[in-house]
């Protein structure tokens, strides 16, 4: 990659480095007109085929939705297309590799609550997002807000002039990740949204389980025509033992969908809801990663502090009248 610019658009100064992906690498980066630390994803001008304006055009389609990356600024800089965004907070993939690769049911159905609306957000303007995985969550810890992001591969399904669908090109290609693609993108059928909803299935699973049947410690090295003979031949049934049946009916309900049929979102959010109110009753929104939350900002914590103690005189202080 061409050596990136230390300055963009006059304004912004890159710090370090947040991570990076096939196309672009994302600094931490300071406005110096108000001091704002946001995102800066930085792709060379070379790269063919170029990946940031598609990313770009489609986010400022997808804008003012919860969950989706605000976009701050875009342009050229030298040798460098530069897209800002609002600085977003953690990895979700980190923070579930942090939790000892285990969410408790309450957070997986917190996740799956967002990650549904955001889901049919994304459908509703008529994109399928294409790479639906944990890798590709952030998470706000404590907002607790999950936002999707790399809209690399995100596809326009609807045209809303001709109100109808519009067709991929078909072919035997994966578009999205391996390890969470649904079944129909293995085998180079459309990326509709029923294959998102697939994708968010195996997500969920995978949190509470730990694993899912076909992946091994580095699953980005998979082969996707291994992983697909063993989704294939995992029954459901299997894949969801010893876990609520909801997660199994959210799978089955994606693999009934047609393409061209709207997923019934009320649905989905309801058998998640449903869990949420039969376990026991947990600490109101408390989800696993929470302990990084620093405590004074930890409102659950101060909440619980008795207000007597907040009152008191403190002890150093002389206490005569
Ligand atoms: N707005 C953001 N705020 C903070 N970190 C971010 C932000 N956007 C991306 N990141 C970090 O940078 C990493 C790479 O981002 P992303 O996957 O979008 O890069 P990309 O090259 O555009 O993607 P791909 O190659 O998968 O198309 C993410 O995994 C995340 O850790």
């Amino acid at each position: 990659m061409s050596k990136a610019p230390l300055h963009i658009d006059g304004r912004f100064g890159l710090e370090n480095i947040l991570g990076s992906g096939s196309y672009a690498i994302v600094y931490c980066t300071q406005n110096f007109l108000n001091d704002d630390i946001i995102a800066i994803k930085l792709e060379p001008v070379t790269n063919n085929p170029p990946s940031l304006k598609h990313k770009h055009c489609t986010l400022k389609q997808l804008e003012g939705g919860v969950g989706i990356p605000h976009v701050l600024w875009f342009g050229r800089e030298l040798t460098h297309y530069a897209l800002a965004l609002d600085l977003l907070g953690r990895p979700l993939h980190d923070l579930f590799l942090t939790c000892n690769q285990k969410f408790r049911l309450q957070t997986v159905v917190n996740l799956g609550d967002q990650l549904l609306s955001h889901l049919g957000y994304i459908h509703s303007h008529g994109y399928v997002h294409g790479n639906v995985k944990p890798e590709n969550a952030m998470i706000d810890i404590l907002e607790k807000t999950v936002y999707i992001i790399d809209f690399g591969i995100t596809k326009r399904y609807w045209n809303s002039s001709t109100a109808s669908h519009i067709p991929f090109h078909r072919g035997r290609h994966l578009t999205g990740t391996p390890a969470f693609a649904s079944i129909n993108n293995h085998l180079g059928l459309e990326p509709g949204h029923r294959g998102s909803l697939e994708s968010l299935a195996y997500i969920l699973i995978y949190f509470l389980h730990g694993s899912l049947p076909w992946l091994n410690s580095d699953h980005e090295k998979l082969s996707g025509s291994f992983i697909l003979e063993c989704k294939v031949g995992t029954a459901i049934a299997d894949l969801c033992e010893g876990i609520t049946p909801a997660f199994a009916n959210i799978l089955v309900y994606s693999h009934t969908l047609s393409f061209s049929e709207d997923p019934d979102y009320d649905y989905l959010h309801y058998l998640l809801h449903d869990l949420r109110t039969a376990g026991p009753a947990p600490a109101m929104h408390s989800l696993d990663f929470d302990y990084l939350i620093p405590p004074s900002q930890n409102p659950e914590l101060s909440e619980s502090v008795p207000t007597c103690l907040l009152k008191a005189t403190p002890l150093h202080r002389s206490t005569h009248v």
